[in-house]
């Protein structure tokens, strides 16, 4: 159902047109001055207006076009009066989509609002695969502080200077460290990630400078470090906060003097390679306390870049979810539905785009038509075999059961899990919700 703002000033065409247009199946705000529907254009957000041109206070053409870019983020079609030709015409020059003159005939009327309609669905679709295309560095989103990070990239990836990229997990650090270099001088050389984290303490000195043969028990040849497969381009220790401080002296000494010796070797050996480092952490905080080497973070943080946690960048997520569907879905076609999409937009994603990335990802592969319900969102959210929509309920009762889920399921994820609210929506009390979810396993 589309919705549409009717804006005149004459009582009885407003009721007249409105009835008719909600019989065609609209929803249909009507307002009888600019500012109203100014604020009803804000508060509604139709999917086109129809805006009468003479109207209260000025009641003059050109006040009437002075308030078409008011609503140009969606079309506009303008009433005007019969004899008025010249006045529609300077309206679409103004941003008007189409013109109808008055008395307005039904079925013109109809048709127009119907094709008007259909640029609307259009233009969405448009946006939407826009948003979804790939971009060179692989980092979505189009929000504010998303366009910052992406111009300091282009600034300062010619800078052959270390480079510290923090921010919470999951917020695309890696892809930033990788998109540094590729927008480097050395994009043709490799790009290598270490995840400090990840490997033992013991083992991360050899893995990062290498080892000579018999340097160690199991060591039976000389092996090559991750700092000379680095040569020549970018090494990325990830986790870096994680390092151990006997590493941290070794890295130190690396990025100070561009030399290294390989565990159970002598003879120093170079390499030329830039780090662009990561972590989670607050390092900043660690450095000072002890925790971690203050001359290492001086000489490891070079210039800082900050990847923004998801939270403070909700315009992002309907393009990156648009993102993950379309790499999810392959070959077949799956819409996220409005419900579905505003849900994902309102939640916190403590785990960033990873996490958003993981349940749009599992919730494609759940779905079972074209279309992305919030409750199979909700599903893939929970992780939880129980909520899992059955394929094919055997019995009356399963298919009661599970519609009974899903739709708990959503109300309490469109209440943000407030058993009251959920209750209310759905029309039971607080404790019968509770039990229903208790009988349903969903507590
Ligand atoms: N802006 C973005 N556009 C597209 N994909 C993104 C974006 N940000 C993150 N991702 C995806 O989210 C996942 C996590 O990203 P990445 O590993 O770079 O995060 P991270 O901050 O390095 O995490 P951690 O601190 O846990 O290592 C990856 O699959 C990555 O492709």
């Amino acid at each position: 159902m589309s919705k549409l703002l009717l804006v005149d000033d004459e009582p009885a065409f407003l009721r007249l047109a409105a009835a008719w247009l909600e019989k065609q199946g609209h929803s249909v705000e009507t307002a009888a001055d600019g500012a109203r529907a100014r604020e009803a254009f804000l508060r509604e957000r139709p999917d086109l207006v129809l805006l009468d041109l003479v109207m209260p206070p000025e009641r003059t053409p050109e006040a009437g076009l002075a308030r078409i870019p008011d609503f140009a983020a969606v079309p506009v079609v303008v009433l005007t009066a019969h004899a008025d030709h010249d006045l529609a015409l300077r309206a679409v020059a103004a941003g008007a989509w189409d013109f109808l003159a008055k008395p307005v005939e039904p079925d013109l009327l109809r048709f127009v609002v119907e094709l008007a309609l259909l640029k609307r669905g259009l233009e969405q679709e448009v946006a939407s695969l826009r948003a979804a295309q790939p971009t060179e560095d692989g980092i979505f989103g189009s929000s504010p502080v998303i366009l910052r990070l992406k111009e300091m990239i282009r600034r300062i990836a010619p800078a052959d200077l270390p480079v510290m990229v923090l921010g919470p997990s999951g917020t695309g650090k890696e892809l930033v460290a990788h998109a540094l270099h590729a927008a480097s001088p050395r994009r043709s050389g490799p790009f290598v990630a270490v995840h400090c984290g990840a490997i033992p303490a013991e083992l991360l000195e050899s893995e990062l400078f290498g080892h000579l043969k018999d340097s160690f028990t199991g060591a039976h040849q000389d092996r090559q470090g991750l700092v000379a497969a680095a040569h020549g381009g970018t090494l990325f220790p990830d986790e870096v906060g994680e390092m151990p401080p006997s590493m941290q002296v070794k890295l130190l000494r690396f990025l100070q003097e561009d030399t290294y010796s390989p565990v159970g070797g002598r003879q120093p050996l170079t390499a030329d390679v830039r780090v662009v480092s990561a972590t989670h952490r607050d390092i900043e905080a660690m450095a000072v306390e002890g925790s971690f080497r203050e001359d290492f973070y001086y000489r490891l943080k070079g210039l800082i870049l900050r990847s923004p946690p998801l939270a403070e960048r909700r315009e992002d997520i309907a393009p990156l979810a648009a993102r993950f569907l379309a790499d999810a879905a392959k070959r077949r076609r799956l819409h996220l539905t409005a419900e579905a999409l505003a849900w994902l937009a309102e939640q916190d994603w403590p785990g960033n785009v990873r996490e958003l990335k993981a349940v749009v990802t599992s919730a494609a592969a759940l779905a079972e038509g074209s279309v992305l319900t919030l409750a199979d969102l909700a599903f893939a959210r929970s992780g939880d075999p129980a909520t899992l929509p059955q394929a094919a309920p055997a019995t009356l009762a399963e298919t009661v059961a599970d519609l009974e889920r899903r739709l708990i399921i959503t109300a309490l994820a469109a209440t943000g899990n407030n058993h009251s609210a959920a209750a209310c929506r759905l029309g039971l009390s607080r404790v019968g919700l509770l039990k229903m979810m208790t009988r349903l396993g969903l507590r």
